[in-house]
């Protein structure tokens, strides 16, 4: 394998570094703390890029990478890259979930609790020369009411701090079931007003989206009891910071603690900064621990590994994952299925409505999904510059294209004792060629409803025939005077249609001129080269 480089660009663990750079195959620079042009300048040269939240892959970025097949995420939020672009462009972008969870609730509870006892404040004010026990009296967490915007993996470790300092716990998260509300011993809100109506205290731990942007706006702060405390720990579009700093300057709100902001690092001019010490501030430090950085440091360079060495997919934002041992075990699985989709291009009609894909026997067992995308990808290879599609954004092409996909698995009985059966369906027309194994070797077993049986790799040519004498000469003919060798031949009728379809398989390719001399050879109704 060629060696696959890789660029850092943010600062991630040592140890994550050290692992890519072990790999024989891989390569690895750590070059941090780009501006966007340097960053641009040098991402041509890379398979795989690694960020945390600093580094901004924007689609103009994305698409100067030509060689780009993969970024990695060390840590939740991948609103700093241009996912759509990642999938039109054919990259995979894969984040580390669960790696700082803990860190980032703990660090949003202490937010928490540094507001209502004003700590950061009072530690100034020691060290400004003061004593204000007065000014800096604080309120108790106990007993309060606290909404939990986004009940996730941050979300419902705060609500289990919360509890147990005493606070009772309303949440609003449109993906959260009556039943895990109830596990976690939360109300359940059914809108974010609802939670925020007479809520003491509001945490966010959602993502930012064009849903979530402004979540937290002037009419909503409204709904909170007087003199609430607010704390963000997840990304900065999510409150109206201009309407916050009003709402805290006029006492209506109590405090704020914001760990994200909307430009970062952000300008000292911005309004939350002018609120009188009542809004207390970290530099984005939620992920921040050697715990937390050490997790998702490993966890990236072990996915970004996997993926390049082992084509594993663990954790991706825009596309299923694959495990290394899935990917193993249906590794034969999407040759076949490589070869279905190249075939159908070549012989199924044009402009179709959908891909079908139908699995009988063992193989329904398996990641058919997987499967299925890879026909689609083979399917789509000849309708683009060839490597421009892929696993990633072959679904994103197919529905630019129009193009339906169906996958689904049969139980009937099938002739084999696995099969997958790809179909081009347009209108009442369908279009079927299916494969499986005989043996351990992967064959096609049939094209356009004819039982055949080749191989799946190589140059063919498909001859479709009146089913009369002399034909199979005929093409034999053609192709000696052309000196191209016939390595294997399925011929199989349709007595009833009275036409045959024979599958040759060449040692080399099939030009046009043969094509056309076929063609006009009597008898011979189609002819088509296929290389797989
Ligand atoms: N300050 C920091 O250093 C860190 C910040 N974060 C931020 O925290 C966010 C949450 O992280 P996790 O809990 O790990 O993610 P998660 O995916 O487990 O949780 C997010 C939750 O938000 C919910 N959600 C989505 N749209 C919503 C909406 N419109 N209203 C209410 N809920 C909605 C989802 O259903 C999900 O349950 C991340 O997206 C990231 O932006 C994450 C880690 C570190
Ligand atoms: O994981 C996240 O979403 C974070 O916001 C952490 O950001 P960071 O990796 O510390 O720049």
């Amino acid at each position: 394998m060629a060696t696959k480089r890789i660029l850092v660009s943010d600062p991630i663990s040592e140890k994550g570094v050290a692992l890519l750079a072990d790999h024989p195959e891989l390569e690895v620079d750590v070059n941090t703390g780009l501006a966007p042009e340097e960053l641009l300048k040098i991402i041509p040269q890379y398979d795989g890029l690694i960020v945390r939240s600093q580094t901004t892959a924007t689609a103009e970025v994305i698409e100067a990478a030509t060689k780009l097949k993969a970024i990695g995420r060390a840590g939740v939020g991948v609103d700093n890259i241009d996912r759509d672009a990642a999938t039109n462009n054919g990259v995979v972008v894969m984040n580390t979930p669960t790696g700082n969870t803990i860190s980032t609730a703990e660090h949003a509870f202490s937010l928490l609790l540094s507001l209502a006892r004003h700590i950061p404040q009072a530690h100034g004010s020691i060290l400004a020369g003061r004593w204000d026990r007065k000014k800096y009296q604080g309120t108790e967490v106990n007993g309060k009411r606290l909404a939990v915007i986004g009940m996730g993996r941050i979300g419902a470790e705060f609500a289990k701090r919360a509890q147990a300092f005493g606070m009772t716990v309303v949440a609003y998260d449109p993906f959260l079931s009556a039943a895990r509300a109830e596990a976690l011993k939360v109300e359940l809100a059914e809108t974010v007003d609802q939670a925020l109506t007479g809520a003491d205290c509001v945490t966010l731990h959602v993502p930012m989206t064009p849903d979530t942007k402004h979540i937290i706006n002037a009419d909503r702060i409204e709904l909170l009891n007087k003199g609430a405390l607010i704390v963000n720990c997840a990304r900065g579009g999510l409150i109206d910071e201009v309407a916050l700093a009003a709402a805290v300057k006029s006492g209506r709100i109590g405090g704020a603690a914001l760990d994200v902001f909307e430009n970062e690092p952000p300008t000292l001019d911005q309004a939350v900064f002018d609120s009188d010490e009542r809004i207390i501030f970290t530099p984005h430090l939620g992920a921040s621990t050697n715990e937390a950085q050490e997790n998702v440091g490993i966890q990236v360079a072990e996915q970004l590994r996997d993926f390049f060495t082992q084509g594993a997919i663990t954790n991706a934002v825009n596309m299923p994952s694959l495990d290394a041992k899935t990917a193993e075990e249906i590794g034969d699985y999407l040759e076949l299925a490589t070869s279905l989709g190249k075939l159908l291009s070549k012989l199924a009609p044009h402009q179709p409505d959908s891909l079908r894909v139908t699995y009988y026997g063992a193989v329904s067992e398996l990641e058919t999904s997987a499967i299925t995308r890879t026909a689609l990808t083979g399917y789509l290879t000849a309708s683009r510059q060839e490597g421009q599609v892929n696993l990633v954004n072959c679904a994103a092409i197919a529905k630019s294209m129009g193009l339906q996909i169906t996958e689904s698995t049969s139980a009937e009985e099938a002739d084999f004792t696995e099969l997958i059966k790809a179909e081009i369906v347009k209108g009442d027309e369908v279009y079927t060629v299916a494969g499986t194994f005989v043996g351990s070797a992967p064959r096609i077993v049939n094209i356009e409803g004819q039982a055949v049986e080749t191989a799946i790799k190589g140059n063919f040519i498909i001859v479709k025939n009146d089913d009369r004498p002399g034909i199979v000469g005929t093409v034999g003919t053609v192709l000696a005077d052309k000196e191209i060798n016939i390595s294997n031949m399925s011929l199989s009728r349709n007595k009833d249609l009275g036409y045959a379809v024979n599958v040759i398989q060449l040692d080399s390719a099939a030009d046009e001129s043969v094509i056309n001399l076929l063609t006009e050879a009597p008898g011979i109704l189609a002819v088509t080269a296929v290389e797989l």
